[in-house]
This record gives C-alpha cells, sequence and structure tokens, in this order.
C-alpha cells in the first residue's frame, strides 16, 4: 500500500516522538527502534520497508570473503531494492561486525532507496556520513558482516531495534532515530501526525512566553478556538 504524495511529504516534516503518540492513540505501543541512531543529523528519511534477515554465521557456510551476487541474499537484495524503499537489516542487535558498508550503501543510493536502517553496525562509516543517503545504525564496526551474520532471506517480517517491521511498513527516521508505522495507517498517521505538530508548535511557542501548561497542553476549548483563530490568520484551513 503507497501513500499520497501528501501524506509522503508530511511525513518528512513531523518527529518521531509525535508519530509515536499517533500511534499509540491508534493502540500500538512498540513503535520505535531501541539504539538506532542517524549517521547524519538532519537527514530525515522517510521510506517503505524491504526486510533483509540474518542469522548467527556459521564457519562451513560463512566463510566466504568474495560474497557471491547470484546467491548471496544480501547482495541479491541490495540489487532488488526500489526506488523509496528502505533497507531495513534485522542484524539482532549485533554490532561486532558490520550488516553492509559504504559501497553497498552508494548502490543503494543510486538504486533510488530512501535509506538504510539496521539494528547492528555499519562498516566504512565515516564515508557513508558524507553520502547524501539517509543510514540508520546501532553502531560502528569494522568487520565484514560474514564474520557475524548469515543473511538468510528477505522480504519477510523481521525484528529490527526490537519492532516488529513488515515488509512495506512505512519508515520514518529523523535525528532523535526511527519509528515503524504499520502500512494501514500510515495514511492517516501522516496527517494527523502533521496537524497534532503544527498545533504542538504553536503551543510550544506560547509556554516559551511564559504560560502555565494548565489549560494549554493539552489544550482545552479556549485553548483550541485560539489555536484555529489564529490557524485562519495564516490562511490555513482549520482542522
Ligand atoms: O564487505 C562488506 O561488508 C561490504 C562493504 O564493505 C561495502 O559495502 O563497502
Ligand atoms: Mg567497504
Amino acid at each position: 500500500m503507497r501513500l499520497t504524495a501528501d501524506a509522503f511529504e508530511k511525513l518528512h516534516h513531523v518527529s518521531t516522538a509525535s508519530l509515536t503518540s499517533e500511534l499509540l492513540k491508534l493502540g500500538f505501543r512498540n513503535t520505535f527502534m531501541k539504539g538506532v541512531h542517524p549517521l547524519k543529523k538532519g537527514k530525515s528519511l522517510v521510506g517503505y520497508a524491504f526486510t533483509l534477515r540474518y542469522i548467527p554465521a556459521r564457519e562451513d557456510l560463512d566463510l566466504e570473503v568474495d560474497y557471491d551476487n547470484l546467491t548471496n541474499p544480501q547482495r541479491i537484495a541490495v540489487e532488488k531494492v526500489e526506488q523509496d524503499e528502505v533497507l531495513v537489516i534485522d542484524a539482532r542487535g549485533e554490532v561486532s561486525a558490520a550488516s553492509l558498508g559504504h559501497i553497498l550503501c552508494t548502490r543503494l543510493m543510486c538504486r533510488g532507496a530512501a535509506g538504510v536502517v539496521t539494528d547492528g553496525a555499519l562498516r566504512d562509516y565515516p564515508s557513508i556520513q558524507e553520502l547524501d543517503f539517509a543510514t540508520y545504525a546501532a553502531g560502528a564496526h569494522g568487520t565484514t558482516s560474514s564474520v557475524l551474520h548469515h543473511p538468510v532471506d528477505f522480504q519477510v517480517p523481521i525484528g529490527c531495534g526490537g519492532v516488529m517491521v513488515q515488509p512495506g511498513d512505512v519508515i520514518v527516521g529523523d535525528d532523535e532515530g526511527v519509528v515503524v508505522i504499520p502500512s494501514q495507517v500510515a495514511e492517516e498517521v501522516a496527517h494527523k501526525c502533521y496537524d497534532r505538530d503544527r498545533l504542538e508548535s504553536w503551543i510550544q511557542q506560547k509556554i516559551a512566553t511564559g504560560v502555565s501548561i494548565i489549560n494549554v497542553y493539552p489544550p482545552n476549548e479556549e485553548t483550541k478556538a485560539e489555536y484555529r483563530k489564529w490557524l485562519a490568520e495564516q490562511g490555513e484551513k482549520t482542522c
């Protein structure tokens, strides 16, 4: 299920914190990945999950140093990720070897991918930071993936940072971290969250002038009316 262009764009302008609150209202409590951080601050991420699952490596199967692009699920996945998709890797939170590195990130960027998210590590970390590409990881490690990880399949449900990710779920990242939005609610959540963030930034500006949180955060009917008036003055349609 794909988002409207409007909803996709709005998700670039909402915070992951706000998204977790909107998802909580719908009953989703576990949506924010633990321990997964942006390599590049100020680069937001919005895209559709393309999942890749790693299991622990074993010496008889994972001794390859020259990965076979035709048989290795990691390499096959990299050549399948499409425009606006995010490669989300289940690395079991293991950061003692990389999930992938600079060249594979570059290939994904050139394929039009929106970004890479792993709950493991990335290698070539300083070079990846130089790319104009949204990348999120739990750490940096110079060692190649096959020492620790056996890529086993892709486009299956996975866990990443302690959160379930289904292929096609909407992934949103900001400087705080990464949120997973179940695809069936993503359109609704995008619009509600955008409206919520506008209201909250108006409230924050009001609180910064020294007024009490009482009746303002959360807003009572009077404060809501004041906000609607302000929105109308901005020439915006009210929500
Ligand atoms: O061999 C690897 O782990 C991948 C790698 O360094 C890269 O993508 O640049
Ligand atoms: Mg490399």
